[in-house]
């Protein structure tokens, strides 16, 4: 039987937006199961990233249930959350997020300085994440030196050093050329096939067909989570 590792119910958010209150999120209920692929869809503004944020712990709802690994995370204090934070979910940006006074090796060392490490132990598992997407020759540049895609798959490598087995992603491709995103898309389903749990915010269509189950939203509410037609291969 499968473990769910997120889980969201009733989780409602609202932004100021001059005098009036704009309700985002209003009543968004789902749960991800360990090792699925599920992607984020709906129209520009209809609360995708604010929900990543949510779930990655970057944002607080202002009503609702947060679950990860059946743990409640909403009544957690700022200190729990950062630990819960650091120990179970990866972020990719669409931006990157690269810093760019660090080496390639750093930034993706760099969420592994906050578990007591040492640096040795640090680079290595930086080295063996940079393997992994294909860039560990890449380790001693800087982010400006690489490619719009390479960047990409850095914080890809970043996001799995921790080891967290979450991966939250947002937009992923959106800064990138289609070749480079049809790449970053490929690693993020080799990722997928080994074990990693992935929740995709795409515009994409073409994209959010690779994922598993698509979650649609639409003011503020789930109004549809269809499978793909293709079900994930289980092992016999
Ligand atoms: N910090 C904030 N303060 C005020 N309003 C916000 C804030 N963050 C998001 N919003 C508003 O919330 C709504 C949802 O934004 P969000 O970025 O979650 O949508 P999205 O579905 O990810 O959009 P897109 O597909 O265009 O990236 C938008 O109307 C946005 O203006």
């Amino acid at each position: 039987m499968s473990t769910d590792v997120l889980k969201v119910k009733q989780l409602k958010k609202a932004f100021q937006s001059g005098q009036q209150q704009q309700a985002v999120l209003n009543g968004v209920s789902f749960s991800v199961h360990e090792g699925e692929y599920v992607a984020i869809c709906g129209p520009s503004g209809c609360g995708k990233s604010t929900l990543l944020n949510i779930l990655g712990l970057l944002d607080t709802p202002d009503s609702g249930e947060y679950y990860i690994d059946n743990l409640l995370v909403s009544d957690m204090n700022a200190e729990q959350r950062a630990q819960m934070r650091s120990r179970r979910i990866g972020f990719v940006f669409q931006a990157f997020n690269l810093i760019d006074e660090y080496t390639v090796l750093d930034n993706v060392a760099l969420p592994l300085k906050y578990r007591g490490d040492s640096i040795r132990q640090r680079q290595a598992r930086a080295l063996e994440c940079l393997e992994k997407v294909g860039l560990a020759d890449k380790a001693a540049l800087f982010p400006n030196q690489l490619s719009g895609g390479q960047q990409q798959r850095v914080s890809i490598a970043r996001a799995l050093a921790a080891d967290s087995g979450i991966m939250l992603v947002d937009e992923p491709t959106g800064n990138l050329d289609s070749k480079n995103g049809d790449a970053v898309m490929a690693l993020l389903a080799d990722l997928h096939q080994q074990g990693t749990t992935i929740i995709l915010v795409t515009h994409d269509p073409r994209y959010a067909n690779m994922a598993h189950r698509q979650i649609n939203l639409l003011d503020g509410q789930v109004v549809s989570s269809t499978s793909a037609v293709q079900p994930l291969e289980q092992e016999t």
